[in-house]
């Protein structure tokens, strides 16, 4: 009967785990072999054991879905099999399986190997993204060379994966459908327990009115500095200027539009050059940071295996920054083309926060091993990172020298932290919509193109540099589009990640709601053991309950909403209308001049 049906359960799932992590840690040993050198042998290795895998996992879902799993009592055990009854790609046929394993390969060695030319010297065409192309970006004040570097890129990594991106599109909705889903975007969103996108447009009208006052101010002093005839009072921002490919984050632009410029600049990159630091040390600063909070360090073999500069032996590789777990319950590593910047110094933690959630729920079943959802797992980095950013903090580990710490100054680090944190939202939530209209149908492949520039403005308020056409897809040109990685998970941790911080800084001793001698963008938890246990506490969860139940450990709330940056933002916020209204800037963008239709 049912009691003997769900102990014979309970033994299955025992053992199905023990299979489930060799073949995973088979799979993805292969995926890094691949992903730190692209080669056809690689390539090859990577595909044959994919198919191997994908025909094995056909087997045991068979024997899974044999369970009448759905009567059984025990909550736990009837979620571990639920997991298991999502084949994933596994579930299309071997031939479609290959046609899309090689789709997705051949756009991310495309977006690997792709160079543009140098703007001045044009016999120099060896400029990768990682780490030219970003150079580029942070350092140049120069419109028109900034509008060859943006063309040039577009067209090397976003144009050339065009018809492989087509056909991933129809491999992974007919995987979307034999696992139950309309198409892709409903299988996406389901990992947040969604079956809608309306949350996430929720917390957008939360965060807009921030947005766009960041972003007159924005456009008002990058008038300033390029002229009208560059930048227009009411149109929206063309996006070559903003100090970053894609116009994600603008911190790069924050040395010429801050607040208050007089003031003393917190420069981590020029910190982190003066005092000799390498690549290692920002890891080793990252991984003391989680011991001060009685968290755990990385083992040796993390040290060993990762991969943390880029090799110079002229091997193609992806340089996106990435963290992994082997799934063994000890190897864990990192892949990152570290340079050293205050960019790269934020991305460090923010890896590092990957690898302590791996090391926190490394005895759970392997089929918990996730996030409690995708944007849970991006936010623990950062989490660590807003304390790390505060010129308090910096100030304890020697990046940075004494200074005021008076309102200008706050708003200056408000301002800055709103260059990353605020300007980012509008960037990933429209690039998923983007992808969810795509999966739907709603956006055809003729109109790639114009319905992604469509979003970018009413979104946004950016505008490409020059005209585009259906020629281009520009959407490609961003890593996560090229490497099928989901990209609303970032949307979700740059809300959620407020939530944790404020929850954490309030156990930490660090923040009183409404106690203006203690802003929660001065709040620094290193070294507080309770931060650390309840941060512990939620990590060890892995993704064995509901999300809300994960939130609702560290935070006491089941829902994730934006009163944690609007909090953290309240004074910039202020600030930033009474600057707008004192300069008269017009809030909000025109429609674009600019042909992309
Ligand atoms: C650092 C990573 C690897 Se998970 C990343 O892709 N991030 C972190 C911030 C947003 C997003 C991006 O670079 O687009
Ligand atoms: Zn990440």
């Amino acid at each position: 009967e049912r009691a003997a049906e769900e102990a014979a359960g309970r033994d299955y799932m025992r053992t199905l785990d023990e299979v489930k992590s060799k073949s995973k840690n088979r799979l993805v040993l292969a995926s890094w072999d691949y992903e730190s050198n692209i080669t056809a042998y690689n390539e090859e290795k990577l595909l044959q054991l994919s198919l191997e895998i994908a025909e094995e996992e056909k087997e045991s879902w068979k024997e899974t879905m044999s369970y009448l799993w759905h009567e059984f009592e025990d909550q736990d055990l009837k979620r571990m099999f639920q997991k298991y009854s999502q084949l994933g790609t596994s579930a299309l046929p071997e031939d479609l399986n290959q046609r899309l394993i090689q789709a997705v390969n051949n756009m991310q060695a495309t977006y690997a190997k792709a160079t543009i030319c140098d703007y001045k010297d044009r016999t120099k065409c060896d400029l990768h993204v990682e780490p030219d192309v970003t150079d580029i970006f942070a350092k140049s004040e120069d419109p028109e060379e900034l509008k060859h570097a943006w063309l040039e890129w577009h067209k090397a990594a976003g144009a050339a994966s065009k018809g492989n991106f087509t056909e991933y599109v129809l491999m992974e909705n007919e995987a979307a459908k034999l696992n139950g889903y309309d198409t892709v975007a409903e299988w996406w969103l389901s990992e947040y327990e969604m079956t809608n996108e309306d949350q996430f447009a929720t917390l957008w009208n939360q965060v807009k009115p921030l947005y766009e006052q960041i972003h007159a101010y924005v456009r008002g002093r990058l008038r300033a500095k390029y002229g009208e005839d560059v930048v227009s009072k009411k149109g929206p921002i063309p996006a070559h200027l903003l100090g970053n490919i894609w116009a994600q984050t603008w911190n790069n632009i924050e040395k010429f539009t801050r607040p208050y410029p007089e003031k003393p600049d917190v420069d981590v990159t020029a910190a982190l050059i003066a005092q000799n630091y390498t690549p290692l040390k920002m890891f080793q600063a990252a991984d003391e940071f989680f011991k001060s909070l009685n968290l755990s360090g990385v083992p040796d073999l993390f040290w060993d295996r990762s991969i943390i500069e880029k090799p110079n032996d002229g091997r193609d590789l992806v340089c996106h920054a990435s963290a992994w777990d082997f799934f063994d319950g000890e190897d864990f590593r990192i892949k990152q083309c570290t340079t050293l910047t205050s960019a790269f110094f934020k991305t460090t933690h923010h890896e590092m926060g990957h690898i302590q959630y791996y090391l926190q729920y490394k005895d759970l079943p392997v089929i918990y091993r996730a996030g409690a959802n995708p944007g849970f797992h991006e936010a623990v980095g950062d989490v660590i990172a807003l304390s790390v950013a505060t010129p308090k903090h910096l100030r304890v580990v020697g990046l940075l020298e004494d200074g005021p710490d008076d309102l200008e100054s706050n708003i200056n680090q408000q301002f800055k932290m709103g260059l990353e944190k605020i300007v980012f939202l509008p960037f990933a939530y429209l690039l998923d919509l983007f992808r969810y209209s795509v999966f739907r149908g709603i956006t055809a492949p003729r109109d790639y193109n114009c319905h992604f520039w469509q979003l970018r403005e009413s979104l946004q308020g950016v505008e490409p540099p020059a005209p585009r056409t259906e020629n281009d897809f520009d959407p490609a040109a961003k890593y996560h589009v090229s490497a099928n990685v989901e990209y609303m998970r970032y949307y979700v941790s740059y809300i959620i990640q407020f939530q944790f911080h404020r929850a954490l800084c309030q156990l930490a001793g660090e923040y009183t709601p409404n106690d203006p001698s203690q802003l929660l963008s001065n709040c620094d938890i290193y070294r507080s053991q309770a931060a650390g246990k309840a941060l512990g506490n939620m990590l060890q969860m892995g993704s064995s309950k509901p999300w809300p139940e994960a939130m609702e450990v560290l935070t006491g709330q089941r829902n994730m909403d934006a009163s944690g940056v609007l909090e953290y933002f309240a004074p910039l916020h202020e600030w930033l209308k009474m600057e707008n209204e004192r300069t008269g800037e017009f809030i909000g963008w025109e429609p674009s001049t600019v042909q992309y239709c």
